[in-house]
């Protein structure tokens, strides 16, 4: 029986990786990269397009032909406004945590009360805010991608096709499984990538790109979802009340709920999961700000010399920049990172805890909005490997916490390249 793998690549804020995995779940290949550089005229969309197909070509060449089908997760609303005459970008891409405030009273004004699009950072201030500045001809070929949709396109050339874990910032209800009618309407609704689950075939890959890299005539490249749904499904969190925070760049909880809990006031919304919800929301705080003062050396030496039973005294609001998410949805909102100790060790400590303070902070509030209560913590990201952080987040969260056994959500993309595979029933290059 020839071997089928599966791959997944994880588009992240800092970097990508992919996970290539057999039909058991077995890590077969793995390899992460750093973005190249953006400036001199290379921006963001030059850069990911570069990674992929550097890691494309990271793949063990004796693995290629056994690759049944590929998924790709990127950061949630991330968006790029592109040509469908002949795939350039026209604008952006507009990066997950960029807020659009000019928008904002105008998506106010269509949407309902504290929907999850009322917020500046949301896909639809960015589609908004573009077709409100742009009243040139293009917009007529124009279509809205998110990040992992483009990735995905660059692979299988069909042009608006979404999942609808990245289509919720956009307003696409998973509930009814459509766009709603105030969205529906609008004149840019043209623009709207249609929608199919995560983990659904999508087209083969391309011709050109199947023979440059050696994948089979039946290699299949299916829809994605958001990177830190990819770190769930990666945890193989399975029941209500489990959860997983990812330590990236970003600090995202994705809590597994019967009940669905949205309120944009404090930035929280739900994910679809199949039939149950992955309440959550998706703060500015976590690694990146750390990154800014800390080298990953320098944090494990530090972390090493911090006694995770004792408590802070810092109070601290570590963000890289100003604005947060969640749990406290303001855009002008200000870093608080002063005052700083002498000591490195007491600064990375009162850093940790103030962090997990914004996690405790988070569940609770998502337990005060009706959510399934919380029980147990699985970590992802680039943070899950710190054991020192782990123990200050118990003692914070009051919960257990553990090392998720797959921390990246490369392997959950791949899992999503699993769950496409068996699908054979799409015409070759649709
Ligand atoms: N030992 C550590 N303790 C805490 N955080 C760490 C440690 N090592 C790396 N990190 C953080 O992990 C982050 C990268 O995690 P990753 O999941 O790759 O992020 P993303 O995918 O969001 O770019 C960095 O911002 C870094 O500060
Ligand atoms: O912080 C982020 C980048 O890593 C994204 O916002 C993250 O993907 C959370 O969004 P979602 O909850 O929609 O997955």
């Amino acid at each position: 029986m020839k071997q089928r793998l599966y791959l997944g690549i994880d588009f992240g804020t800092s970097g990508a990786r992919y996970a290539l995995i057999d039909e058991e779940g077995n890590l077969c290949s793995e390899r992460k990269r750093a973005y190249p550089e953006i400036g001199n005229n290379k921006n963001w969309a030059t850069s990911w397009k570069e990674t992929l197909f550097m890691l494309l070509n990271d793949i063990p060449e004796e693995y290629r032909p056994s690759v049944a089908s590929i998924s790709i997760d990127g950061t949630s609303a991330t968006t790029l406004i592109i040509d469908r005459r002949k795939g350039d970008v026209l604008s952006g891409p507009f990066l997950y945590n960029e807020s659009f405030p000019n928008a904002l009273p105008t998506v106010v004004s269509i949407a309902p009360e504290n929907h999850t699009v009322c917020t500046g950072s949301s896909t639809l201030c960015k589609l908004v805010s573009w077709w409100e500045l742009n009243s040139s001809t293009d917009r007529e070929s124009a279509i809205l991608m998110h990040q992992s949709d483009w990735l995905l396109w660059l692979l299988h050339g069909v042009y608006g096709v979404s999942d609808y874990n990245n289509a919720l910032k956009l307003g696409y209800d998973p509930e009814a499984d459509a766009y709603p009618k105030w969205l529906a309407s609008q004149p840019y609704s043209f623009m709207l990538p249609s929608i199919k689950a995560p983990g659904t075939p999508i087209a083969f890959i391309k011709e050109d790109i199947r023979l440059q890299y050696g994948f089979p005539e039946d290699c299949v490249v299916c829809t994605g979802t958001t990177d830190s749904i990819a770190a769930f499904l990666a945890a193989r969190a399975s029941s209500p009340g489990k959860s997983v925070t990812s330590l990236g760049s970003t600090l995202a909880i994705k809590l597994l709920s019967r009940v669905r809990v949205d309120d944009a006031r404090y930035g929280v919304y739900s994910h679809r999961l199949d039939d149950k919800w992955l309440v959550g929301g998706a703060s500015n705080t976590g690694g990146a700000v750390l990154r800014q003062i800390f080298t990953d050396e320098q944090l494990v030496i530090l972390s090493g010399k911090i006694n995770p039973s004792l408590q802070s005294p810092l109070d601290l609001y570590p963000l890289p920049k100003k604005g947060e998410r969640f749990p406290i949805s303001d855009p002008n909102m200000m870093p608080r990172l002063e005052p700083r100790p002498e000591s490195d060790v007491e600064y990375l400590h009162g850093i940790l805890e103030s962090i997990a303070r914004i996690e405790a902070k988070g569940y609770g509030l998502l337990k005060e909005l009706g959510a399934t209560a919380v029980e147990e913590v699985f970590t992802a990201g680039g943070g899950a490997k710190n054991k020192t952080w782990r123990k200050i987040r118990e003692r914070v969260l009051g919960l257990p916490v553990h090392k998720a056994e797959q921390t990246e959500a490369a392997f959950g993309a791949a899992l999503l390249a699993m769950k496409a595979a068996p699908c054979k029933n799409i015409m070759h290059g649709s």
